[in-house]
């Protein structure tokens, strides 16, 4: 275990680093799963019950672990970072930040409905680095006159493809969330979905996802109309069974992103490498198929690439990243007055 001031050489480490960061209701809302913790426990846990099966007298002195996603964008390892919202209370530079991380790293980031900074604005900070591919998180959104400027909104700072996430409905039962009455700090603002926590203050944040989230959403409202509207790739984030998958297929989707939301909406699925086969073999090779959940050592990779996934995942680790590089004094502040937190440019520590 890495003490203070010792080199952070794993996520674990930097799980730790960065969480002793964070005030507790922060802390707790970015690292908590839903009601029991059962999905967010298994996520990583059934990583431990695959064994790698190793051949020996490989050369492996000219290994790459670049490859093309997307149809065509080269990116230097098959990993992503996962779209995750308020990521400001972790760092005040937030999705700017992990943009530059991302892309100084040449690896593809997604952008939250629920970024604290703009689509222009987190895209440019990446793209001012060197090419990175963006992915635009979608929810299927009452409004859909903001619905759809934000696919143009994204269509044009030159997103990849939209991942919508179709596992939530209505917002997972966070119990932390709950007991801290949790609401987003003064002062961060939610430019992509155009609020403010100003105007969102009377509302906790199953109150204010419940309001602007439609649990009405299903596939055949929702998919050929986004089809009908975007010509960006569409992809369906939160697939975890083969029927779900082949649904994918018929409306069809360009992939699906295996994903239970790193444990935070419905408890008690299943670990996402464990739902991945099933996933795969339904695509039979007609969409792609990304994962997400738990995943945070190489070999977690590598277990989901044997599994048929083309490329990983990761929210959580990103998160602690910044908050990492959160200098003790703005850290001493956060929770009360992040608009004045006077935080150095951050470094994500997760990437960089
Ligand atoms: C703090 C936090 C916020 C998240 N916000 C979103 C979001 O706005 N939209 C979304 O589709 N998924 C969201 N996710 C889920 C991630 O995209 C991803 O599926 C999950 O974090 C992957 O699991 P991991 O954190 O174990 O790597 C969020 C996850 C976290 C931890
Ligand atoms: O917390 C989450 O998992 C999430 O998806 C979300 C939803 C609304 C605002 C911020 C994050």
């Amino acid at each position: 275990m890495a003490k203070e001031g010792e080199k952070m050489l794993s996520v674990a480490d930097l799980e730790r680093a960065g969480s002793k960061k964070l005030p507790d209701s922060i802390r707790e809302f970015y690292n908590s799963g839903s009601t029991e913790q059962l999905t967010i426990h298994e996520n990583s846990r059934a990583f431990s019950k695959y064994r790698v099966r190793p051949r020996v007298l490989v050369d492996v002195s000219k290994a790459d672990t670049s490859t093309n996603l997307f149809g065509g964008q080269r990116v230097s390892f098959p990993l992503g970072v996962s779209p995750a919202g308020v990521q400001a209370m972790a760092h005040p530079d937030g999705e700017t930040a992990t943009s530059r991380a991302c892309a100084k790293r040449g690896v593809s980031m997604g952008i939250s409905s629920f970024s604290n900074y703009s689509i222009t604005e987190v895209r440019s900070a990446g793209t001012n680095v060197a090419p990175i591919i963006h992915v635009m998180q979608l929810y299927t959104m009452k409004d859909r006159d903001l619905q759809l400027r934000i696919i143009r909104d994204a269509e044009l700072a030159g997103c990849t493809a939209i991942f919508l996430t179709a596992d939530s409905p209505v917002l997972g039962v966070r119990y932390n969330e709950w007991r801290n009455d949790f609401r987003t700090p003064a002062g961060l603002a939610f430019p992509i979905i155009e609020l403010t926590t100003e105007r969102i203050q009377n509302q906790t944040h199953d109150s204010g996802f419940t309001a602007f989230n439609d649990d009405a959403h299903n596939w055949t409202r929702d998919i050929p109309w986004l089809r009908s509207v975007t010509k960006m790739q569409i992809w369906i984030k939160g697939v975890l069974t083969a029927e779900d998958t082949l649904l994918a297929v018929q409306y069809g989707c360009d992939g699906i992103i295996v994903s239970n939301h790193g444990g935070r909406q419905l408890d008690g699925v299943p670990a996402t490498i464990d739902a991945l086969p099933e996933c795969v073999a339904a695509a039979n090779g007609r969409i792609r198929v990304h994962v997400d959940g738990g995943i945070r050592t190489g070999t977690d990779i590598f277990k989901a690439l044997a599994f048929g996934a083309e490329c990983c995942w990761v929210g959580r680790p990103a998160i602690w990243g910044l908050a990492v590089s959160l200098s003790m004094a703005v850290a001493c502040q956060m929770g009360s007055v992040h608009t004045e937190c006077l935080g150095r440019p951050a470094e994500n520590s997760f990437a960089a």
